[in-house]
C-alpha cells in the first residue's frame, strides 16, 4: 500500500524530524535520492547539460544541491533563478562552488534547447496557485518541446496544488518525480497527477512521524488480502447473493455484461431481475444466473447491483432494491432514482458526468476536481463514492480516500462499466465494505483493462469481462 498525505501532516512530521538531525541533513537525504534518479536517466553524468530551474523555497535549495552534485561528477550545470533574492542560499554556494554558472535572462531559452536533463525545482509543497509570471513562461517554453532532454520534477510538478490533484493555473509537465518521504494527492489524482510523468518516490525517514495516511494506494498484495476467501466448507448462500437490476429492452447487453461480472466476482449466486426478454438474453449467454422479473419476485440476496442500462421508468424497481436496507451499489442509470441520503452500506459508481448531474455543476468543474467532488457526494449521500475516469477515485463518508492505480485507456469503452458494477455488486455481496469492495473492483477491473488490451489492439467490454478470471487468480491464487 502505498501512502499519501497532506502537505499540513508532512510539514509537522518533517519538523518532528529535523529536530533530531543535523542541520541541512533531511534535504541531503533527499538531495542524495534525486541525485540517484537524475544519475539513472542520464547516459553518463560526465559532460550531460543540466539545467536548473531553482525558486525561491528549499524545492529550488533541493534542485541547487543536486545540480551541484551532478557538476562535482563532470556535468554541465546551468541554473536559472527565478527570485534570485530569496534562492537557497546554501544550495546557490554549492552550485557555483561546484563549478555551476547562472544562466542570464536572454540565454534560458538556448540552455533548455541544449539541456540532457531539466530539473524542475520552482515550486513544491509550498505551492499555493499556479505559476505566475516568469515561472509559468518557463513551464510553456518546457511544454513547447524546447528541450530534447528528460524533465524531472523534484517532489512535484511545479503548479499543481499538493493536496487536491488539481492545477489551479500554469504548471510544468515532467518526465519524472523524484517525490521525498511520502506521497501527495498530486502524484495520484488527475489532472496534475497527469503531470508528473514517471514517480520515483525516495525514502527520508518521515514514516514514523506521519499519521495513518487518510489516502491510500492499493497494490497487488493488498488486494489479495481484501478478495474474500471462501473457505472449503462454504456453500453457494455463504459465497454470497448477489442481486442485479439491469438492463432494459433497449440496453439488453447492459445486464448480460453486469451478470456476467457479478459472476465473476465470488458470489456463490447471481440473481437477475429484470424484464422477460432481457432474461431470456442473460439465462443465453449465463445458464447459471437466477432470473425473475422484479427485485420483489427474484429471491433473497445479501446486496444489490442497480443501474446498468436500465434506462427510463425504473423508479419503482429501484425503489423496490433500495427497500431492502441491504448493501448496495448504484451505478448509471440507477443514479437518476437516490434516496435522500443512505442509512446503510452504499457504493455509487457515477463517471463524471453522472456525477455533475447528481451535484448540478458541470462536467469540467468535476473533471477539474475529481477528488473534491467524489468527497462532497460522499458526504452529501453518505455513501462511498466512486468516481471513474482517468484516476479512479473513491471517497468514504469518513473520510478516507482511495485512489486506483490500475486504470487504463483500454476500460474506456461502452460497457465496462457495466462489468464493474457486477464484479463490485459481487464483492459486496461476499462481505466487503462499499470501500474495500468498489477498490478492490476498480484495481481488477483495470488489470483486466490492459490485460485485454495486451491481447486485443481496441478490446470490447466483452473482452475485459473475459480477462477477469485469469486477473482474479493470479491476485489471489486458485481457489481450495
Ligand atoms: N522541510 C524540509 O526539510 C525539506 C523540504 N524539502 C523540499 O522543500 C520543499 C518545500 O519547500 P518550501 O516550504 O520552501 O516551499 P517551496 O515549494 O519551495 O515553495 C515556496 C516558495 O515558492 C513561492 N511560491 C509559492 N507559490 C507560488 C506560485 N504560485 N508562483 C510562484 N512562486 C510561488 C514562495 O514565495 P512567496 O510567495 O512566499 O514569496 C516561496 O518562495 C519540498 O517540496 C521539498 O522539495 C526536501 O528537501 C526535504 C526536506
Ligand atoms: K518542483
Amino acid at each position: 500500500m502505498s501512502a499519501v498525505h497532506t502537505v499540513a501532516e508532512i510539514r509537522a512530521a518533517e519538523d518532528a524530524l529535523m529536530a533530531r538531525l543535523p542541520d541541512g541533513a533531511l534535504m541531503q537525504r533527499a538531495v542524495a535520492g534525486l541525485v540517484t534518479v537524475c544519475a539513472g536517466l542520464l547516459d553518463g553524468v560526465y559532460g550531460a547539460r543540466v539545467v536548473v530551474l531553482a525558486g525561491g523555497g528549499n524545492n529550488g535549495g533541493d534542485a541547487l544541491w543536486a545540480g551541484a552534485r551532478l557538476a562535482r561528477r563532470g556535468a554541465h550545470a546551468d541554473a536559472v533563478l527565478l527570485n534570485p533574492e530569496k534562492a537557497h542560499a546554501e544550495g546557490l554556494a554549492a552550485f557555483r562552488a561546484a563549478g555551476g554558472r547562472i544562466v542570464a535572462r536572454d540565454d534560458v531559452r538556448t540552455a533548455l534547447a541544449a539541456a540532457d536533463l531539466v530539473l524542475d525545482g520552482i515550486l513544491g509543497i509550498g505551492a499555493r496557485g499556479g505559476l505566475r509570471g516568469e515561472a509559468a513562461e518557463l513551464a510553456r517554453l518546457l511544454r513547447g518541446g524546447r528541450t530534447a532532454g528528460a524533465v524531472v520534477a523534484v517532489d512535484l510538478p511545479s503548479g499543481v496544488d499538493p493536496d487536491t490533484g488539481e492545477t489551479p493555473g500554469p504548471h510544468v509537465v515532467a518526465d519524472h518525480t523524484v517525490t521525498f518521504g511520502t506521497g501527495k494527492a498530486a502524484l495520484v489524482v488527475d489532472p496534475a497527477a497527469a503531470a508528473a510523468g514517471v514517480l520515483h518516490p525516495v525514502d527520508i525517514g518521515l514514516t514514523p512521524y506521519l499519521p495513518e495516511p487518510g489516502l491510500t494506494v492499493l497494490d497487488d498484495a493488498d488486494v489479495a488480502a481484501l478478495l474474500p476467501d471462501p473457505g472449503r466448507e462454504s456453500d453457494k448462500y455463504s459465497r454470497g447473493v448477489v442481486g442485479v437490476l439491469a438492463g432494459s429492452g433497449e440496453f439488453p447487453g447492459a445486464a448480460v455484461l453486469a451478470v456476467g461480472g457479478a459472476l465473476h466476482g465470488g458470489a456463490g449466486l447471481v440473481r437477475y431481475a429484470g424484464p422477460g426478454a432481457v432474461a431470456t438474453e442473460v439465462r443465453a449467454r449465463w445458464p447459471e444466473a437466477i432470473a425473475g422479473p422484479s427485485p420483489d419476485t427474484v429471491g433473497r440476496v445479501q446486496a444489490w447491483t442497480i443501474g446498468s442500462g436500465l434506462g427510463s421508468g425504473r423508479e419503482a424497481d429501484v425503489a423496490a432494491a433500495l427497500a431492502a436496507g441491504l448493501p448496495v451499489l448504484v451505478d448509471a442509470d440507477g443514479l437518476r432514482w437516490l434516496p435522500d441520503r443512505f442509512t446503510g452500506p452504499a457504493l455509487l459508481t457515477p463517471h463524471a458526468g453522472e456525477l455533475a448531474r447528481l451535484l448540478g455543476v458541470e462536467r469540467d468543474e468535476v473533471e477539474a476536481g475529481r477528488l473534491h467532488h467524489a468527497r462532497a457526494a460522499a458526504a452529501r449521500w453518505n455513501a462511498v463514492v466512486l468516481l471513474k475516469g482517468s484516476t479512479t477515485v473513491l471517497a468514504s463518508p469518513d473520510g478516507r480516500v482511495r485512489v486506483n492505480p490500475t486504470g487504463t485507456s483500454a476500460l474506456a469503452a461502452a460497457g465496462t462499466g457495466d462489468v464493474l458494477a457486477g464484479l463490485a455488486g459481487s464483492l459486496l455481496a461476499g462481505g466487503l465494505s462499499p470501500l474495500d469492495a468498489g477498490s478492490v473492483a476498480a484495481y481488477a477491473h483495470g488489470l483486466a483493462g490492459r490485460r485485454a488490451a495486451a491481447a486485443s489492439g481496441y478490446p470490447s467490454a466483452g473482452d475485459v469481462l473475459s480477462a477477469l478470471p485469469a486477473v482474479l487468480r493470479s491476485l489471489r491464487g486458485p481457489l481450495q
